[in-house]
């Protein structure tokens, strides 16, 4: 059969007695498809998926066999079509599939239904009063900008395979997620216990260490209670907001989206089922518009961006829309005043608060202004219920919380998931149906580096490997004699910095320490086999670092979500291997640059060394630190965290 359809690539099979079986293209989770029985005119519409066993935790197993489930059929021809899915799905493998036996009873029964239901003409249902010779109706043409034939390709993915009761994910989601992370399949003990909290609308405060799959968490709750492929009424706002404390993060956040919720090629939700508010990518007035035009069901970004948009325009968000904010990082969100600090302490900071109250603060109010002002009971109880998360939750922002009246009042109306397994370790056993997240012990190294260009552990823990180095070290005074010219390393071919910068940087000196330079460069050209991470001071100028970096022959880049994402989406991230958020991979190992204020939650899978630098710094306290250092140590493994001072720091 001659296929109209542009996706309409493999043919199956043919010549079934009339039935002409056309595969389509892959969709989450298994493939969908086509086939028309010519004889009677009938197109059934199938999905055809993997079966997934469902294990005790509702997560998805190894497949097993192969699910068909025939979506929808329409009866081309005279007055239009009828169509009326079958209730029940049916098993088959591939070679059944291409077999007479296994469309016969589905092309009787289709035929049945269209004449009980009385839809369609009788001669077209039978095809008796037709010419016998005639073509079924060719497959509807893909208009341009929708290349959906109907609603039928978005009702084949919801469609899927069912997994999934304990957690509450929804179906959807489990197939999306099986797809998109096929190494994931068992939720972390707090994501056993999170999830189905959030999914049943609860308050949660979230705490647990870096890296043991809080945000993934929560993406897959946000999208099991608000993401439906099919068409829905239009919205008239986000249901849901994920408020972040950086763009990258929510970035982050929309890749993982993207994965889970994948369209076939060529496919485009009636809903866009998220939208990134951060500042540095739109004006707010561009924001506005789509949120006028389509709202998404997820609006993820940092809380000044979205402040922005309603002082642009006030009405552009319905709060009273939303169902669900959940705040991750929330502790770099929500100013707040320690529990352990000294009284004089807590006043300055609670009168700093109060003359400069952060976004997050002023954001929070206006959404919960039942649950704040003097008017209780029953409308706070509708408004939204809220989510905050983050490693290093203290007890005087819980505080905070109450305080402020943000969260539900009443004993037993918060959900609280402590998890404090390290990545690396996990509390749970394999019986106990939650993952125990794999992974080597996170190793710590401070190294003080010294005017006389040598350099100590201050724990004296370096490594054998790492001895030998110092040794060569030595041998030269202390330092890595090897020098380079700026013809070798052409720093004008780099992409990030421009000839202008160049130019600047190379006649002004610049504000990094260079002995601690080129120990970075040193460790990273000995060490690292893929990715490192250089952690600055929130102001520090990145692009000089770069500059500096690149001068010492290091591959050096700008930790940008933004940029990699934009240019190039075909990252995996977690469970894919390989890429994370549209960073490529290359054979060259890289040095991503970040600051403090741009590091916190992010996922780079392929990361092996965080080095931090500012630890000397009052800014890099405990938290922080825990922070920084969580970027390695992850599911997937190990890795180092190594802080660099300066002697006298
Ligand atoms: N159940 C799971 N099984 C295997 N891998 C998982 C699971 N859940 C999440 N992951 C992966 O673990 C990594 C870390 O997840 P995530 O970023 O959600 O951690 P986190 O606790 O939010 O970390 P942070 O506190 O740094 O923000 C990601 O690559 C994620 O895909």
């Amino acid at each position: 059969m001659a296929s109209a359809h542009p996706q309409a690539t493999t043919k199956l099979g043919t010549g079934l007695s009339g039935v002409s079986l056309v595969k389509i293209g892959a969709g989450v989770g298994g493939k969908y498809g086509m086939a028309t029985c010519a004889r009677r005119r009938l197109w059934f519409y199938f999905y055809c998926a993997p079966m997934l066993r469902v294990q005790d935790d509702g997560m998805a197993g190894e497949p097993q066999r192969q699910r068909v489930e025939i979506i929808t059929f329409d009866v081309r021809g005279g007055r239009g079509a009828a169509t009326d899915p079958f209730k029940k799905p049916v098993f088959a493998t591939p070679t059944t599939m291409g077999k007479l036996s296994f469309w016969k009873p589905l092309c009787s029964s289709a035929s049945c239904l269209c004449k009980s239901k009385d839809k369609a003409p009788r001669d077209v249902v039978a095809g008796r009063n037709q010419s016998r010779a005639r073509k079924p109706a060719a497959l509807p043409e893909a208009d341009e900008k929708s290349e959906v034939p109907a609603p039928i390709m978005t009702t084949l993915l919801l469609t899927a395979v069912a997994i999934v009761k304990r957690l509450g994910l929804s179906k959807v989601v489990s197939v999306g997620l099986k797809s998109a992370f096929p190494n994931i399949t068992r939720p972390t003990d707090a994501q056993s216990t999170f999830i189905p909290a959030i999914v049943q609308g609860k308050d949660l405060i979230l705490k647990g260490h870096p890296g043991s799959g809080k945000s993934f968490g929560l993406i897959l709750a946000l999208l099991s209670k608000y993401w439906t492929p099919l068409p829905q009424r239009r919205r008239s706002s986000p249901a849901s907001l994920l408020l972040v404390p950086h763009r990258d993060l929510a970035y982050q956040y929309m890749h993982w989206i993207e994965r889970i919720a994948a369209t076939p090629d060529g496919l485009r939700y009636s809903t866009p089922v998220a939208q990134v508010i951060v500042r540095g990518s739109d004006e707010p007035s561009v924001h506005i518009s789509r949120l006028r035009e389509n709202p998404s069901n997820i609006l993820i970004g940092t809380p000044q961006a979205i402040l922005d948009v309603f002082q642009e325009d006030e009405h552009a968000i319905n709060i009273t829309n939303f169902r669900t904010i959940v705040i991750d990082e929330v502790d770099s969100i929500i100013d707040f005043i320690p529990a352990d600090a000294y009284k004089a302490r807590k006043q300055q900071l609670a009168a700093k608060m109060r003359r400069h109250p952060s976004a997050g603060k002023l954001l929070l109010d206006r959404i919960y202004t039942h649950r704040v002002g003097p008017v209780k009971s029953a409308i706070a109880n509708g408004s939204p219920q809220l989510v905050a998360c983050s490693a290093t939750l203290q007890k005087g922002l819980r505080q905070q919380f109450y305080q402020n009246g943000w969260f539900r009042k009443g004993s037993g109306a918060i959900v609280k998931v402590w998890s404090e397994a390290s990545a690396g370790k996990s509390r749970a056993t394999e019986t106990d149906g939650a993952c125990a997240v794999p992974g080597e012990a996170v190793q710590h190294y401070a190294l003080v580096f010294s005017e006389d260009g040598s350099v100590k552990d201050v724990h004296g823990v370096i490594e054998p490997k790492r001895q030998s180095q110092s040794d060569e070290e030595d041998a030269h005074g202390g330092r890595m004699m090897e020098t380079w010219t700026d013809s070798e390393l052409g720093v004008g071919e780099l992409p990030e910095i421009s000839s202008e910068f160049g130019e600047r940087y190379s006649m002004t000196p610049s504000p990094f320490n260079p002995i601690v330079m080129e120990g970075v460069a040193s460790i990273f050209a000995t060490e690292v086999p893929k990715m490192a991470l250089l952690v600055l001071p929130a102001c520090a100028p990145v692009q000089r670092a770069i500059y500096d970096l690149r001068m010492l022959g290091v591959n050096a880049f700008g930790l940008d979500l933004l940029l990699s994402t934009t240019t190039d989406r075909r990252g995996a991230g977690a469970g894919g291997g390989g890429e994370a958020h549209g960073i490529k991979e290359e054979d060259n190992p890289r040095l991503l640059i970040s600051t403090t204020a741009t590091t916190r939650g992010l996922d780079l899978p392929d990361l092996s060394h965080v080095f931090v630098w500012g630890v000397g710094d009052v800014k890099v306290n405990t938290n922080t630190y825990v922070h920084l250092a969580g970027r390695v140590g992850r599911f997937r493994g190990g890795g180092k965290v190594i802080s660099l001072l300066f002697q006298g720091e």
